[in-house]
């Protein structure tokens, strides 16, 4: 396989996942959870055996379409699964341990990578490349009777509410129009998202050669772990973020302290010579900080009827944003060959493009705090405070379950 096609299998994973989570996300509000995560933890079932079928055409012209067919749709029901992840997650933890919750879900994700980095070499070395990937299908099909199991959960759990049935109602005057329904403070998230990870994602995937290109001294493995160490450090901290940002609230200002923070990571790389390690760490923290406190942001102001419609658009809106993020970084870096060293000045360049999306982030988030404050401080709202307010201990945020109840957050 070339290098281009190898990549390909990249990008049509990515590409497809930004286009299908708008659409699945809609299907999963009009279908409810159950369909959703049935539906697509099979297609990723499928896909990897797919990919991995594909890899006994090794020398045919049969091998590249297979592959991609698996990558399709693998990249259509991972991305899908995703946002019932999170459909399901809000609609249990809203107004307790959401933030907890979602960074628990982030931390495992991570944990997922981090075991790949380690172990599926040294499989790969043990077994060969076919069992290897027949073994990934093997983890997929653990994901689909996990999956099962948490549609169980959410059925009975919803039964023994006697919520069942008026989520079914409200899930059938789910419409797409409703897209244009979504209150402002949604978008500035959206924004306040993509601007983050725009900075992050297409960082994090050329670190390594950043590393070895500037500093000298590393070798492609150490480089490689240091780059590493942002989603390391994301593992071990997005819970213990969670659990903060689910105490003290303010997830708008935390948005804000997460990009200011951000800024003298990316002037560290591009105008010192500090070991790169400082950054990837400091990069680290503020990445978990920032999922932390901006993707749980969502559920609090959309409703939960629209909120796999709203989750799939905010993915989208992200991947569609660190695509074209790694497109420029492609052009600024200016080399199709991965064994010459780019010159100084172009990563400098690159890192003049990740502050620019750093202060974007900075303008979208601080946005989001005025309007916020203007509609009621949902996102801001102390738990602790809240609850004194109304001396009764419940949970602090306002939680828009069904369509209309977001009161002024839905303007
Ligand atoms: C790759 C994916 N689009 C992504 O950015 N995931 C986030 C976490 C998203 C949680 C809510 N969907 C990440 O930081 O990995």
């Amino acid at each position: 396989m070339t290098p281009a096609q190898y990549n390909l299998l990249y990008a049509i994973y990515a590409w497809t996942n930004a286009v299908v989570v708008i659409l699945a996300g809609f299907l999963i509000d009009k279908l409810g959870n159950r369909f959703g995560v049935f539906v697509f933890s099979l297609m990723t079932v499928l896909g990897s055996s797919v990919f991995a079928l594909g890899s006994h055409f090794k020398g045919s012209p049969y091998l590249l379409p297979m592959m991609l067919t698996g990558r399709l749709l693998f990249g259509s029901g991972n991305g899908s699964l995703t946002i019932v992840q999170n459909r399901i997650t809000a609609f249990w933890f809203r107004g307790k341990e959401l933030a907890l919750a979602f960074g628990l879900t982030l931390s495992f994700s991570r944990l997922g990578s981090v075991l790949n980095f380690f172990f599926t070499q040294q499989f790969e070395a043990k077994f060969g490349m076919q069992w290897t990937l027949w073994g990934g299908t093997l983890l997929c099909v653990l994901g689909f009777v996990s999956a099962l199991t948490v549609s169980v959960l959410d059925k009975v759990g919803m039964k023994q509410l006697g919520l069942d049935g008026v989520i079914q109602q409200e899930s059938k005057k789910v419409r797409i129009q409703d897209i244009q329904r979504l209150p402002l403070r949604y978008w500035l998230l959206v924004l306040t998202i993509m601007f983050f990870y725009n900075g992050v994602f297409p960082f994090v995937a050329d670190a390594s050669k950043f590393i070895q290109d500037k500093y000298s001294g590393y070798s492609q493995q150490a480089a490689a772990y240091i780059a590493g160490a942002v989603y390391d450090s994301s593992l071990v901290l997005s819970a213990a973020a969670g659990i903060l940002i689910d105490y003290v609230g303010l997830r708008g200002v935390f948005a804000v302290g997460c990009a200011a923070l951000t800024l003298p990571v990316f002037a560290l790389l591009a105008f010192t010579f500090v070991p790169p390690l400082v950054s990837t760490i400091w990069l680290g923290i503020t990445y978990s900080f920032a999922a932390a406190s901006m993707w749980p942001s969502i559920p609090l102001v959309v409703p939960q009827a629209t909120l796999g419609t709203a989750m799939g658009l905010a993915t989208s809106v992200q991947m569609v944003g660190v695509g074209l993020s790694n497109l420029v970084v492609g052009h600024v870096l200016g080399t199709k060959s991965s064994e010459l060293k780019i010159p100084l000045w172009r990563w400098q360049q690159m890192m003049i493009f990740m502050l620019a999306n750093t202060v974007a982030c900075i303008v979208a988030s601080v946005s989001l705090n005025i309007v916020d404050k203007k509609q009621g401080a949902t996102l801001n709202g102390t738990r602790k405070g809240a609850a004194l307010e109304r001396g009764d201990g419940s949970p602090a945020e306002a939680a828009p379950l069904l369509r209309g109840e977001t009161g002024n957050g839905g303007s």
